[in-house]
């Protein structure tokens, strides 16, 4: 049975954010992840994490200036000082929360451009290598060119050939079923095929990015399909609730915790 893990970025948004972990925890969840922890201290993260007996299963490295438009400097060029920073800022939550994945954006850059692509080779390697050091593992994440234009990784194949070449054991695949399915379709056989380089699922319906309950993918069938493949890691649930998130949950109850 999949492991969820109730995203406090999308879901939960009823709540002040710290109050979302006890939310969540009181819904069933055993396991949280956000995009960015940043905004408040570690400690205030780690004692919710304990209050509520919850996972850490995921967060964001610092993406650059967000509110800015940026979406990661990985693929920047001149950035990458910054980026040696941000991966410090990051192991100190990683620590305090316990969490032993983090995932790096890209950033908004042209794919083709080597200057980018080199940027970006040598960000996943630096970044893997130190995250290495402390057991974590660094996930790559193909990101649809609708949710977000311009974004430089937005193919699986690109991350599949990266991860491959740079052969880094704790180098993995961030598999979001809703982005793969938006870009390239073929979900079920790209799990089946990519499952040995999968560090992290998240899941959403398509096209409303809602509950994983209707519209365009069967979940169900989905969920069956990891559990045959063996995949123990966690599975984001990154959906914008269509109502409010407890009453959006029905899908989840087999799965809560009691
Ligand atoms: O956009 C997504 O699907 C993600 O998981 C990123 O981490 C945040 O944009
Ligand atoms: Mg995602």
């Amino acid at each position: 049975m999949p492991v969820f893990a109730a995203n406090l970025t999308m879901m939960f948004n009823e709540w002040p954010f710290l109050d979302r972990f006890d939310a969540a925890a009181e819904a069933g969840f055993t396991a949280v992840e956000y995009l960015f922890p940043y905004e408040a201290p570690p400690e205030a993260i780690a004692e919710r994490l304990a209050r509520n007996k919850l996972e850490q299963a995921l967060f964001n490295l610092p993406p650059g200036d967000w509110a800015a438009g940026e979406r990661g400097i990985a693929a920047l060029p001149g950035r990458f000082e910054e980026l040696k920073a941000d991966v410090e800022r990051a192991l100190d939550y990683a620590a305090a929360t316990g969490v032993k994945r983090l995932h790096l954006m890209a950033g908004l850059a042209d794919p083709s451009d080597p200057e980018a692509a080199d940027c970006y080779r040598r960000a996943v390697a630096y970044a893997a290598e130190r995250l290495a050091e402390k057991g974590l593992d660094l996930l790559l994440e193909p990101i649809n060119g609708r949710n977000m234009p311009s974004y430089f990784l937005n193919d699986f194949g690109a991350a599949e050939r990266l991860i491959a070449d740079l052969g880094l054991a704790n180098l993995k695949l961030q598999f979001d079923i809703y982005h793969r399915q938006i870009i390239h379709g073929d979900v079920t056989m790209a799990l089946r095929r990519l499952m040995p380089v999968t560090g992290h699922i998240q899941i959403a319906s398509v096209p409303s990015r809602q509950e994983p309950d209707g519209e365009e993918l069967n979940y169900p069938y989905l969920f069956a399909e990891i559990d045959r493949l063996g995949y123990a890691g966690f599975v984001g649930c990154e959906y914008s609730p269509s109502r409010g998130t407890l009453e959006g949950l029905a899908w989840f109850k087999p799965f809560a915790r009691s």
